[in-house]
């Protein structure tokens, strides 16, 4: 592990911490306007498994976003890309994640990207079994594999919250329907479970570094030595979280930072360092774009003073 890392990563944090008040805690999902908006906690997790953390590494919290890399590749293991692309686009928006702006825009329903929300249902209606319970049974057990092994559960809470108060993914999802990117034998409703569930998926930091040192050896957890994803699918899912994986603030994040992260709304942000590092950050106030503010502050400082960016 980087010296200049385990020297100076909790004065580093602290530092980010700081810009915490500049955003806010989510509450459209009304459960998650509970969460700590001062809170922030890193783990950044290397090839054998050595780890550095500090901050709220102990906060729980549901994947939301995020959860949207990991079904994408689990779709593509069911689909194969021809099957996944069919129904999804591969360019970035420019829009808010929950837009409806360009659905209309180009072939009418198809959403630009698996990671905007319309993309992300989408990508859901994909993924293989034959009832919404063993679609999210499946969906836990592929990211629990991931994540380490250790049992992750969905926050019901959370899942509750967000189903009740779903009117925009709930209008997403119609639209798509009647566009028949959600075929005929769909029921949308079903659809809409099994991603409010993948959303609610809990975690803490260091789970979450664990799924990220994954994706930074191309799908092969270099602890063990197990592949759990093909390669090309994980290359397809950087692409994308370098392309837009923090919403409209991407092409920012990408010349600031210059590595692959995905964010989520509860203020997580899953990020690596190709080959290197995973890493796992949560900090829940959130900036105007959706992405957590004091950790987006804190990568962008680990990658200047460590020159991590790809570019
Ligand atoms: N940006 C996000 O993290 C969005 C996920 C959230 N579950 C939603 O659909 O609104």
């Amino acid at each position: 592990m980087n010296e200049q890392l385990i020297t100076h990563l909790p004065r580093w944090l602290e530092a980010s911490r700081a810009h915490a008040h500049e955003g806010k805690v989510a509450a459209y999902i009304p459960e998650l306007a509970k969460a700590p908006g001062n809170a922030l906690g890193i783990s950044i997790m290397g090839k054998t498994g050595e780890t550095v953390a500090a901050g709220d590494t102990s906060l729980m919290f549901t994947m939301q976003s995020i959860s949207k890399i990991f079904t994408l590749m689990l779709a593509l293991v069911d689909n194969g890309e021809d099957g996944v692309f069919a129904k999804v686009g591969m360019e970035p928006t420019g829009d808010d994640f929950n837009s409806m702006l360009k659905l209309e825009l180009v072939e009418p329903g198809k959403p630009f990207n698996p990671l905007i929300n319309a993309g992300a249902i989408a990508v859901t209606s994909l993924i293989h079994g034959s009832s919404p319970a063993e679609k999210s049974g499946r969906v836990l057990r592929y990211f629990q594999d991931i994540a380490g092994g250790a049992p992750l559960a969905i926050n019901e809470e959370v899942y509750r919250s967000e189903s009740a108060t779903a009117h925009r993914n709930r209008s997403l999802a119609y639209f798509l329907k009647d566009n028949e990117v959600l075929g005929e034998e769909i029921d949308v409703e079903d659809v809409l479970s099994v991603y409010f569930q993948h959303c609610s998926i809990e975690i803490n930091v260091e789970q979450l570094s664990r799924m990220a040192l994954v994706l930074a050896f191309n799908g092969t957890d270099p602890i063990t030595g197990r592949e759990h994803i093909p390669r090309r699918y994980v290359q397809i899912a950087k692409t994308f979280m370098l392309m837009c994986g923090m919403y409209n603030a991407s092409g920012e994040f990408a010349i600031r930072a210059g590595i692959p992260a995905k964010s989520g709304v509860s203020g997580g942000i899953l990020a690596m360092v190709p080959g290197i590092y995973g890493i796992g950050v949560v900090g829940p106030a959130l900036g105007a774009k959706g992405n957590s503010t004091a950790g987006v502050h804190l990568l962008e400082t680990l990658s200047g003073q460590l020159e991590w960016s790809m570019m």
